[in-house]
């Protein structure tokens, strides 16, 4: 039988790791107002409907950072399979080296260069502890 939580719906989110030359990964703090507010999580967001994970990273890097990256530079890393209170997160990692322009916060949120060793340091969401551990022994 299954132990824990049944949840009511699944939601699809997809991010990416962006990972610069000297290794470090990319993170943005969640703004108030949002879900778990103040934690760092990877650039990404919800998969809408007639979207691939892949369309939705391509939309979402323009829409949050401000930078252009083609599907072909997305490799799928890893994924988290997390229950919260009121949904399941089903959310593919990819990681990404590429992209054209400057990454600019385009919605106000703090972003940080952090070394994979580092990220332990930065509060994140609780499906993305597994993904940190991947990324550090992986980078
Ligand atoms: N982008 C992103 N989302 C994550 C990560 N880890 C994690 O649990 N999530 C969750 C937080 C949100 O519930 C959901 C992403 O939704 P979103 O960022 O597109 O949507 P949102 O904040 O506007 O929506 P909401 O959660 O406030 O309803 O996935 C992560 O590393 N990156």
């Amino acid at each position: 039988m299954r132990q824990g939580k049944t949840p009511e719906k699944t939601v699809f989110v997809s991010a990416v790791a962006l990972v610069d030359i000297d290794h470090r990964v990319l993170i943005a703090q969640r703004p108030e107002g949002k879900s778990m507010a103040g934690l760092w999580e990877f650039p990404g967001g919800k998969v809408e409907p007639g979207e691939t994970p892949e369309m939705a990273l391509v939309r979402e890097l323009k829409e949050e950072l401000g930078i252009d990256i083609t599907e072909s530079c997305l490799a799928p890393f890893t994924f988290a399979s997390f229950t919260y209170d009121d949904f399941h997160l089903m959310m593919p990692l990819y990681l990404c080296r590429v992209w054209k322009g400057e990454i600019t916060p385009m919605e106000g949120q703090q972003v940080k260069w952090v070394r994979p060793v580092r990220l332990g340091d930065y509060p994140m969401p609780p499906a993305d502890v597994p993904l940190v551990a991947m990324l550090r022994d992986f980078l």
